[in-house]
């Protein structure tokens, strides 16, 4: 049923999808030196206590991408693993300061994805966007001059968003840009919710005026929030491999998602940053099957939900759904 039903993955850094054989691959191809000796080394690195112990190892991977085609070939692979896992929309996130911050080029870094996924789009038949992150731990500053520098590829990318570490980094502080990002016809999502309190959610609908938050996971703290989320259909992304990996909750069968589903909350599936946790949408979804008891009216649920929750236009928004319903009701007759 997970692996055979179309579905859409709305939260998704693509810096995260760096394998650690691909990551081995590129180091050498640009002569960089990395701390590890093997893909074991490296696999046996990622165990993480919270998200900052996680982004530290994250920025420092991502400094093998360094040409076109290292960013090209990241995208590429990734798209391959939306293929097998029946991912047929995908908005994916990308942090430019990441790489302008050690000296590659915007432009490296933004057509080398959008030439990948072009190709995703005529040769596997996978429709995208792609939403350009600011990283929260920076200056709002140096949002704004991300944003200045980021003016001629706005056209191309559907909306901007809200990463790195979140506490102490409230949504307020970025006000300003998203402001910008709005009145240049960009959407606006966030990170919210995931470490930091649902005081930082409602910073991130009231301040940065977001279509979707997120993660999410800690609105269940405040009822008023989950009842505003609930009447104005603000889709929250989880990630549930992620929020093991991190740490936010200890266990699979202590995770809230179903907690959210059953207030009525608009949940989806992904999978963040799966070389570091452990797995891609479809893994998440068995994941959160297993650990929740989760039954196959509900994995349809979710997966319907990624479709309302994408900023895909209308028409091709209903095509999805009802190769979705089709498919299911196939499945559920057998
Ligand atoms: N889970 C996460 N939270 C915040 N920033 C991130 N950047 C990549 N993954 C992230
Ligand atoms: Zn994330």
């Amino acid at each position: 049923m997970i692996d055979s039903l179309p579905k859409a993955e709305l939260h998704l850094h693509i810096e995260g999808t760096l394998e650690p054989e691909l990551m081995f691959s590129l180091a050498e191809r640009n002569q960089i030196s990395l701390p590890y000796k093997s893909v074991d080394e490296v696999k046996k690195a990622y165990q993480f206590s919270n998200l900052q112990s996680f982004l530290d190892i994250y920025y420092a991977g991502a400094q093998v991408l360094q040409t076109e085609q290292d960013f090209y070939d990241l995208t590429w692979a990734y798209l391959e693993r939306c293929k097998k896992d029946n991912v047929v929309h995908t908005e994916i996130f990308f942090d430019p300061q990441t790489h302008t911050d050690r000296g590659v080029q915007f432009g490296i870094v933004f057509e080398g994805i959008d030439a990948a996924l072009q190709d995703g789009r005529k040769q596997l038949g996978i429709s995208s966007h792609i939403i350009m992150c600011f990283l929260r731990h920076l200056s709002a500053e140096a949002a704004l001059d991300t944003f200045e520098i980021s003016k001629p590829w706005h056209q191309r990318m559907v909306g901007v968003g809200l990463d790195s570490s979140e506490l102490g980094h409230p949504p307020e502080k970025f006000t300003e840009v998203f402001d910008k990002a709005r009145q240049a016809g960009l959407k606006t999502v966030a990170h919210a919710g995931e470490e930091g309190p649902a005081d930082y959610i409602w910073g991130a609908l009231n301040e940065l005026k977001v279509f979707r938050v997120d993660h999410g996971v800690r609105c269940l703290e405040d009822e008023s929030l989950v009842q505003y989320l609930v009447e104005n259909k603000i889709p929250l992304t989880v990630c549930p491999l992620s929020n093991i990996k991190l740490c936010v909750f200890s266990r699979m069968s202590e995770h809230n998602l179903k907690q959210m589903l059953d207030k009525g909350l608009c949940v989806t599936v992904n999978s963040d940053d799966p070389s570091y946790f452990g797995g891609y949408i479809n893994d998440n979804f068995h994941a959160a099957q297993q650990g929740l008891g989760l039954d196959n009216q509900t994995i349809y649920q979710l997966m319907r939900n990624s479709f309302n929750a994408s900023f895909l236009e209308d028409v091709h928004r209903s095509e999805y759904l009802a190769r979705l319903d089709r498919l299911y009701k196939e499945l559920s007759n057998d």
